[in-house]
């Protein structure tokens, strides 16, 4: 039985006179990995930012956890349980692993860790558990910035765990990372939505990565929603292999 825990409903965006969005309709199950694929600037990122919040649609409506959500802003939407990361890190590479998973704790009123914000020492115990659940514990006091770019995206991985997000959407999570860290990724990707139990929704461009990680997919083609269903017929279906061709 379906059972959406994002609802994006005839969404729009425009750019001045650059058609981002054109009546987008999705859903992202509760519990899924539901990915979203399309060439180069077909709109995906636009999508993200309308979802999270970060500037308003022009049409449409959008639902999360049955709460309409098109008209909050970032703060207010990350404070209901969701939350993004982007295809740049955002981490402070000044500040060491634990400083950085510390400070990214928000004030989610149901969340255990906020619960526990005076206590310092459980803040700093939790930082620890999720950087060894990513397998940067080894690199707990190391200056972020000194990581590889790949360690960098573990980190800002378990950042956003910090805050026990219903539902986190990953702007193409492996680009820019070498083969052995995409698998060590997507591993712990798969562990996130299976053993915490979070939704995850993915833009990315790796064709292997996203065939096996996500159950259900969409893909977007000049603004507007192309094709989606399971990876398999995704991948022999000849609009979207043709987007492909025609957009790189
Ligand atoms: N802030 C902005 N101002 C003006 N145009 C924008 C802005 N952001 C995106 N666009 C345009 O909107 C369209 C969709 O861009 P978007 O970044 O959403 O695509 P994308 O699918 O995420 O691309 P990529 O795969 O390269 O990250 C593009 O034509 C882009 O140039």
């Amino acid at each position: 039985m379906s059972d959406p825990i994002i609802e994006v409903k005839n969404v729009s965006k425009s750019y001045g006179g650059v058609k981002a969005n054109v009546d987008i309709t999705m859903k992202v199950e509760r519990g899924s990995i539901t990915g979203i694929i399309g060439p180069n600037g077909c709109g995906k990122t636009t999508l993200f930012n309308s979802i999270v919040g970060y500037h308003p649609i022009d049409n449409g409506s959008i639902s999360f956890d049955g709460d309409e959500i098109s008209k909050l802003r970032v703060g207010d939407i990350a404070r209901l349980g969701m939350l993004r990361t982007f295809q740049q890190t955002r981490i402070y590479g000044k500040m060491d692993c634990v400083d950085n998973m510390q400070i990214s704790v928000s004030h989610r009123p149901d969340s255990k860790v906020s619960l526990f914000a005076s206590r310092k020492g459980e803040i700093r115990e939790r930082a620890e558990h999720l950087l060894e659940f990513v397998g940067l514990y080894s690199k707990r006091n190391l200056i972020s910035g000194d990581l590889s770019f790949g360690q960098q995206k573990l980190l800002e991985l378990a950042m956003a765990l910090m805050n026990e997000p219903k539902a986190l959407l990953l702007d193409e999570p492996t680009a820019g990372i070498n083969p052995t860290l995409i698998n060590g990724l997507i591993d712990r990707l798969r562990r996130a939505n299976e053993e915490l139990g979070i939704t995850l929704c993915v833009i990315e461009h790796n064709m292997r990565v996203i065939m096996n990680l996500a159950s259900h997919i969409y893909c977007l083609s000049n603004g507007q929603m192309l094709a989606e269903g399971k990876p398999a017929d995704l991948q022999n279906d000849q609009r979207v292999i043709d987007a492909y061709l025609g957009g790189h």
